[in-house]
């Protein structure tokens, strides 16, 4: 039975939790379409705009109310799995009842470790939170000099934190046991939790926000899948993206994808990560696959008829 995780992009699942409960009811459909036609399904989630709504919601409750304590970054993106952990399993449940089958599914608090050496710290590239207009962006920082704001792929400005690499899932064994009793696993939400570990070998939650095209990456890599889709809000990956030449593309092999990159067609933190997560996964092994794809159109793309295919020639 092919194996395929399933990543889904925080942009696309809406801004608020009535839009993505609607959002995440059409994409239950599809995922369970998915295992109706004979695949295994392992879903990751991103959680780049719930995150940042989380970590300034309680930072500005913080601000007027001595009762309310502010949380990092980590905390919040264990809360974002919770959430959207709940919204997810809710819409599979009342799918698998609506469909009379035997299914179960459960939303694992997943832990990644990272290299406390990583130079993203250093350097924030990953986009959070709400999108604001330059001059928003600009009295924000005024205001908060540890704000960094840049622009996201010509859509506004976001607030960057950093994004170290994914290195090692803390509960692979735990997923691999779920899978192994046929569960239908949510995991890896918001790219983990990332923590570092210390000499005592305990490890502990830092600042960042992990990637979760790359975490789905390694969480593809480490059960095995032969399939990694990742699904966010554009039908197909483009080159000359928002510009009058833009090209969509139904496949690109591996060496033209990593031509693509070199030529800077995908925007970094948003498209260039999952075309590198699609290259990663696709190199290396023997008849693998990696598909974008819209959320929306999710059921043509597993059939081959939307989304960007990635493949080794
Ligand atoms: N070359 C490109 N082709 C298609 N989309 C692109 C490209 N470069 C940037 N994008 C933008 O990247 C977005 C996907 O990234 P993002 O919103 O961060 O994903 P996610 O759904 O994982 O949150 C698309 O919706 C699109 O606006
Ligand atoms: N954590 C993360 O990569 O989220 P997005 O997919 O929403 O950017």
């Amino acid at each position: 039975m092919p194996r395929v995780v399933i990543a889904l992009g925080g942009n696309a699942l809406g801004k608020t939790p009535e839009e993505q409960k609607i959002k995440v009811r059409n994409a239950a459909k599809s995922l369970i379409e998915l295992i109706k036609q004979g695949n295994e399904i392992i879903i990751s989630h991103g959680n780049g705009p719930q995150v940042g709504m989380i970590n300034i919601a309680f930072e500005e409750a913080s601000k007027h109310n001595d009762k309310i304590a502010s949380f990092d970054l980590p905390e919040c993106t264990a809360m974002s799995q919770g959430y959207i952990g709940f919204h997810l399993q809710n819409a599979l449940q009342a799918e698998i009842y609506a469909q009379k089958k035997p299914w179960y599914v459960a939303t694992v608090v997943t832990q990644i470790e990272v290299d406390k050496e990583d130079k993203a710290f250093k350097n924030p590239t990953k986009p959070i939170g709400s999108f604001y207009t330059e001059e928003e962006a600009k009295t924000m920082m005024a205001s908060d000099p540890s704000l960094v704001m840049k622009k996201d792929a010509n859509r506004g400005y976001r607030r960057m934190v950093p994004s170290p690499k994914p290195v090692r899932i803390l509960e692979k064994e735990s997923v691999v046991s779920m899978l192994d009793h046929e569960f239908i696993v949510v995991t890896c939400g918001g790219g983990g939790v990332p923590v570092v570990r210390e000499e005592d070998g305990s490890y502990h939650g830092v600042s960042a926000v992990i990637d979760k095209d790359f975490a789905s990456g390694i969480l593809a890599e480490s059960v095995h899948a032969d399939y990694l889709f990742i699904l966010t809000a554009v039908d197909r990956v483009a080159i000359h993206f928002g510009t009058p030449e833009q090209q969509d593309l139904p496949k690109m092999s591996v060496e033209e994808a990593e031509r693509y990159c070199e030529e800077g067609h995908f925007a970094s933190g948003s498209m260039l990560p999952k075309v590198q997560a699609a290259i990663s996964f696709v190199k290396a092994g023997e008849g693998r696959k990696a598909v974008i794809a819209s959320l929306e159109k999710a059921p043509l793309a597993i059939k081959g008829e939307s989304g960007t295919i990635i493949y080794k020639d």
